[in-house]
């Protein structure tokens, strides 16, 4: 068929291929999360409904766009990580994060009664998304380890200064001037000596945020196929085992060694 003359626009496209051999990240981050945890009364310092359906979001994605092989959440955000091999949508950036960003949002949507019975999705939510890429392994655990640092400190300081409010009678001005200049061992010390709070022994959940891997469903799955035997004329039942995986939710510890060594099928060499 001739080419329209229209045709020449194409060339204004630009090529955002991810280079190869790289672990390629999409992260996504709540669109003022600030404001829609107040309107739509998100527990504070955390929400479990909110956690809960952010890791049902990203259950959501993983099972829908291949080759993700970990992700990491907390608070308002969630990290992708697809294996340096993946050719998927030709490494297209523009194709990966949005897939991701638009999966997400729906499923949050869609899946927001169930963690937030009674209480009703207000307007619209978005999350905005970027993509890195990450040339080796060092650097991609550094990355999560990264978030994974990110969470704690937020989520030292969130609960020391809500402690503050709700179990010390503080206002929010007075929580933020008792807090100033404090290291995290200070906040430690305040959340045990006035409050009785080891905060050693708060939620994995909250201190260590969510990592999702796919994990090998046990045992197997059986299943019966009619096949045709070569040189057979008629079909036979026979039974196969097919192994089945699932997403799977840990809230751990992912900066150590502990965690890569017990899984070491997440990724892949640095020499590929
Ligand atoms: N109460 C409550 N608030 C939460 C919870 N999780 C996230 N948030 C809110 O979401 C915010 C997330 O922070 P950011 O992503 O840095 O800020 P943001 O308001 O989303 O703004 P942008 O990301 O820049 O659009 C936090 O500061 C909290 O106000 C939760 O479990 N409970
Ligand atoms: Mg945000
Ligand atoms: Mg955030």
């Amino acid at each position: 068929m001739a080419k329209s003359k229209f045709e020449y626009v194409r060339q204004f496209e630009t090529d955002d291929t991810c280079l190869r051999n790289c672990y390629i990240v999409v992260r996504l981050d709540g669109r003022n999360f600030h404001k829609f945890s107040e309107k739509h009364n998100f527990a504070k310092p955390n929400d479990n409904r909110a956690l809960g359906l952010m890791t049902r979001s990203a259950q959501s994605v993983m099972e829908e766009l291949e080759d993700v092989v970990i992700a990491y959440g907390q608070s308002d955000e969630f990290s992708f990580v697809f294996k340096r091999t993946s050719t998927w949508f030709k490494r297209r950036a523009s194709k990966l994060m949005t897939h991701v960003a638009s999966q997400f949002s729906s499923s949050y949507v869609f899946y927001w009664k169930e963690y937030f019975a009674e209480q009703p999705l207000l307007y619209p939510p978005g999350f905005d998304g970027r993509v890195v890429l990450y040339p080796s392994n060092r650097n991609l655990r550094d990355y999560l380890s990264w978030r994974q640092a990110d969470c704690h400190v937020n989520n030292l300081y969130n609960t020391s200064f809500w402690t503050l409010i709700q179990k010390g009678g503080l206002t929010t001005i007075q929580a933020e001037e008792r807090l100033k200049g404090t290291l995290a061992a200070d906040k430690n010390e305040i959340l045990f000596s006035d409050f009785d709070i080891n905060y050693n022994n708060e939620p994995m959940l909250l201190r260590k945020g969510t990592t999702l891997i796919w994990e090998k469903v046990r045992p197997n799955e059986a299943v019966t196929k009619m096949v045709k035997l070569p040189n057979a004329e008629e079909q036979k039942e026979i039974t196969v085992t097919r192994s089945r995986k699932r997403v799977c939710p840990h809230h751990c510890d992912i900066i150590g060694d502990q965690f890569w060594e017990e899984h070491p099928d997440i990724l892949e060499r640095d020499d590929c």
